[in-house]
């Protein structure tokens, strides 16, 4: 296992909301000892900016105009990963629905995507990594030894978003589909999403959160050309 890291491999791993993606990737990070980069975070924290700037979120260029602004700052380790933003914890407010529902506007905005993709591939750079997003095997790292493409049925993706329960805001399973299922399709006519071509895709719809680390481990460490027997 620690020739993965050795070899500084890079593990990409795209997907819809709620596929399980921070998941399974901080599970892979940990267990194969990588660091942790979630690029959906960085997005989340950028919009966090523009909503307290109070940014017209309608308006793509004034978005634009800000781009450079915000100092946002990540942490890779996977058992506790941080993020700032202009020196503050933004870890909480990153996650409310009122950054939720923003984000994809935000996400949208190319000179947004250029500004974060080129920090998140500066984090990237040293290999020894997992990275979690909706661009990661196409735009982010297409270099990547491994792609992995998490899909789950969207009844399940909202059941799981759902029993996580953010406090002080409950929300029906029904509510978080519609919302999840608005942004993939926006984040996906905006270009903010896309599938590898070279990516495995893993349908974890009736798979434990352990039985997908451990598929997505055994892929990883078979690229790195260590004897399956090494890995147990
Ligand atoms: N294979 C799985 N089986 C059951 N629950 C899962 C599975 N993978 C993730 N979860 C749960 O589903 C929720 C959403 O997962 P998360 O990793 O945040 O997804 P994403 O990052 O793709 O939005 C979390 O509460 C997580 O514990
Ligand atoms: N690589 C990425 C990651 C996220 N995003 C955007 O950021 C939003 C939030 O991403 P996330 O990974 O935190 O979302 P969830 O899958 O956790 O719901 C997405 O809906 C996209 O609009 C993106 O455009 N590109």
């Amino acid at each position: 296992m620690e020739q993965v890291r050795r070899l500084g491999m890079v593990v990409a791993i795209d997907g819809p909301a709620g596929s399980g993606k921070s998941s399974a990737s901080r599970g892979v990070a940990e267990r194969l000892r990588l660091r942790y980069l979630d690029t959906g975070a960085m997005y989340r924290a950028m919009t966090w900016w523009m909503l307290q700037h109070d940014v017209d979120l309608g308006d793509a260029e004034e978005i634009a105009s800000h781009a450079w602004e915000p100092k946002i700052r990540v942490g890779t380790d996977p058992t506790g990963p941080t993020i700032t933003l202009d020196g503050e914890d933004v870890s909480g407010p990153i996650r409310s629905r009122e950054v939720t529902n923003a984000v994809s506007a935000v996400s949208a905005v190319p000179l947004i995507r250029q500004v974060l993709v080129e920090q998140q591939q500066d984090v990237i750079d040293d290999g020894a990594i997992v990275v979690e997003g909706r661009d990661i095997g196409t735009v982010v790292a297409p270099h990547a030894e491994v792609k992995i493409f998490l899909t789950a049925d969207p009844v399940e993706r909202a059941r799981r978003r759902t029993s996580e329960g953010l406090a002080g805001e409950a929300v029906s399973a029904d509510a978080n589909q519609a919302e999840m299922a608005r942004r993939d399709l926006f984040d996906s006519t905006k270009g903010a999403f896309a599938q590898a071509l070279d990516a495995v895709v893993v349908d974890t719809t009736e798979l434990s959160l352990d039985e997908v680390i451990d598929q997505i481990c055994r892929l990883t460490v078979s690229r790195a050309r260590i004897e399956p027997e090494e890995y147990a």
